[in-house]
């Protein structure tokens, strides 16, 4: 039986918990109570999500909340954080999940963290490219990214915020500028379009998407997504027609949905299902799994081109193997110059910015 002094613990516990000391929105913060279960300390990662409150972040906190690998789960936002942090928080799943809120909670919310995802920033609206959201949001990856070479440098980083064929090269410089960049732990994510490939090509093999995959390489905005469709497992072919089709869809998908979501924003549960396929492939990876393999944007020398995206092997220490292009037919060979041009003018707009 418990003794009368550990129960009155116990209650003191659980009232704290439902009591949390919130702060006022100025000041410093909300939602700073200890949680009691993270005392023990389940075996698992701690991962951060920046920008956590978004059309992104609240549905990836909840997948990550679900993911038996995060023992501890950093919200961070500069809104509605508390609110966000006190719903997930309810879901009976191991990792404890602490919410921070503001600038003022940035380092608390970084320190210590294994892996940091940044869905922050604004999104499209239809008519607008994703350089139309770089004045905004390289500014938010920057400060985001100083935060981050202060408080946990040798964190895994997946920036999924716009446009990443800049905001990951922004990202690189400032790790640099702070002398603590290792290009194997920062990595851009392109699951998203793996994932639209996958859907997109299972529906015209008429195959079930979790059978196929697509490697998907070059970046993340037009005719720098670049399917490789010869290389679909299983191996399969394509008429002309589908090449064209599959690739304008596969290059078009976030377009579609700004579209659809007609000025409400763009992908956020997709990307969402996404991010958090990408996460748990960076956190088996950290765990020592063998070959766990995805597309991601990284520092490569795949291409003349400084960063590129292709498939990478995820390891202990982020990317530790990144695999060549393959061979290409001529169709993709095209799409590899025109990617190119675009992405060199894409990753030296970040660098400019970074290091001005
Ligand atoms: N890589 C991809 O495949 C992919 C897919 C979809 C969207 N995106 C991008 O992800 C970003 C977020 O999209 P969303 O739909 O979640 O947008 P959103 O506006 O719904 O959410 C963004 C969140 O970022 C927060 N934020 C803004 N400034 C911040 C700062 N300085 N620090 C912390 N948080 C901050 C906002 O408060 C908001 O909660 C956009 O840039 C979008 O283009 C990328
Ligand atoms: O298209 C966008 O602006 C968001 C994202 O990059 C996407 O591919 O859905």
């Amino acid at each position: 039986m418990e003794s009368g002094g550990n129960v009155s613990h116990r209650i003191a516990r659980i009232s704290a918990h439902l009591n949390p000391p919130i702060h006022s929105q100025e000041g410093t913060s909300v939602l700073m109570r200890e949680n009691c279960r993270a005392k023990g300390g389940l075996p698992g990662f701690k991962v951060a999500i920046l920008g956590a409150a978004g059309g992104i972040g609240q549905p990836l906190a909840m997948l990550m909340k679900m993911n038996p690998l995060v023992s501890v789960l950093h919200l961070y936002d500069v809104v509605n954080t508390p609110g966000v942090t006190s719903d997930i928080s309810h879901m009976d799943t191991g990792a404890v999940v602490r919410g921070f809120l503001g600038k003022e909670q940035l380092e608390e919310a970084l320190t210590g963290m294994d892996l940091v995802i940044i869905p922050a920033g604004v999104p499209r609206k239809p008519g607008m490219t994703r350089d139309d959201l770089f004045n905004i949001n390289a500014g938010i990856v920057k400060t985001l990214c100083e935060g981050i070479s202060k408080c946990c440098p040798k964190a895994i980083v997946n920036v999924i915020s716009n446009p990443v064929n800049s905001t990951v090269p922004i990202a690189a410089e400032v790790f640099k500028k702070a002398g603590i960049y290792d290009p194997r732990r920062l990595l851009g994510v392109t699951m998203l379009d793996v994932v639209r490939a996958n859907t997109f090509v299972a529906e015209v093999l008429g195959l079930d998407p979790r059978e196929v995959n697509v490697p998907v390489v070059g970046g993340h905005a037009g005719v720098t997504i670049l399917p490789l469709l010869s290389q679909v497992k299983p191996p399969c072919s394509f008429t002309a027609e589908e090449t064209e089709y599959l690739t304008s869809r596969i290059q078009n998908g976030g377009t579609e949905v700004v579209e659809a979501k007609a000025g409400a924003g763009s992908a956020t549960l997709s990307m969402a299902y996404a991010a958090v396929k990408f996460a748990d492939a960076c956190l088996r990876g950290l765990r020592g799994d063998a070959g766990v393999v995805e597309c991601a944007f990284v520092s490569s020398q795949v291409t003349e081109l400084p960063f590129f995206a292709t498939r990478v092997r995820l390891g202990r220490k982020g990317v530790e193997e990144i695999f060549p292009l393959g061979p290409l037919n001529e169709y993709e060979r095209a799409g590899l110059e025109k990617a190119k041009k675009e992405l060199a003018g894409s990753i030296e707009k970040g660098v400019a910015f970074a290091r001005k």
